[in-house]
């Protein structure tokens, strides 16, 4: 199976926990798309969806989802999304997309996070993968040359501009010895809104799509 199959195949697993009646938190990203049109069977069946991405709300409203506001939902039980990278604690570097802080929003407000990925994303330590910061456009240098000092190589994700209207550093080198301090850390930056590291919100459930088919890491 090609990478991309992989993550259409667990991403058809997710279905499993979607129950009657729910709203569900979708995520963004290739793995989420597949999760998106796999949606197509239970559409009837949910009251709609929060989205973390205005990419992600287009493809849920092209398919007749109701998209919901979060302020108006509560609290609600399932979120599905993936990661760049995530370990055996389950703490995850996520942002590829540049959509990491309605993501963050969206999974704090979940009662349950499913992680779907190929299983390429596994990893021992984090930091292979760039760890990309959002930052308020006017704070960008300063936020770098603050990252620099904890030792990462701060990179200005040129032309690329969030939901929100902020840009992203994505960041290289960094030791990730102990996400949920790093974590921390970085959000303390002024002009950070957040980082791409989900560790004091790791995820719950993790269903890695690989050739030997899904496997569930609770
Ligand atoms: O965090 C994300 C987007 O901001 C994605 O979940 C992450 O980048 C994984 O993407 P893909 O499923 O395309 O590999």
């Amino acid at each position: 199976m090609t990478q991309d199959e992989l993550k259409r195949q667990v991403a058809q697993a997710a279905i499993e926990y979607i129950e009657d009646d729910s709203i569900i938190g979708v995520g963004t990203g290739s793995t989420v798309n597949h999760f998106i049109e796999a949606l197509e069977a239970v559409k009837h069946k949910i009251k709609g969806a929060v989205s973390s991405s205005e990419a992600s709300t287009e493809k849920l409203k092209a398919m007749g989802i109701e998209v919901m506001d979060l302020n108006f939902v509560g609290d609600f039980d399932v979120y599905v999304d993936g990661a760049d990278e995530i370990t055996q604690h389950k703490h995850m570097i996520k942002g590829g997309g540049a959509a990491l802080t309605r993501e963050k929003i969206v999974a704090a407000v979940a009662r349950k996070f499913i992680c779907i990925i190929d299983d390429s994303k596994q990893v021992d330590v984090l930091g292979e993968f760039p760890l990309p910061v959002e930052v308020i456009p006017m704070a960008r240098s300063y936020v770098a040359r603050e990252i620099v000092k904890l030792g990462g190589d701060p990179v200005w994700r040129e032309g690329v501009i969030t939901d929100n209207g902020n840009v992203i550093l994505d960041v290289y080198n960094l030791q990730i010895i102990d996400p949920p301090t790093l974590e921390k850390t970085l959000n303390n930056i002024v002009g950070v809104v957040t980082n791409g590291i989900f560790a004091n919100r790791g995820a719950d459930v993790v269903l890695v799509g690989s050739q030997n088919g899904v496997q569930t890491l609770k």
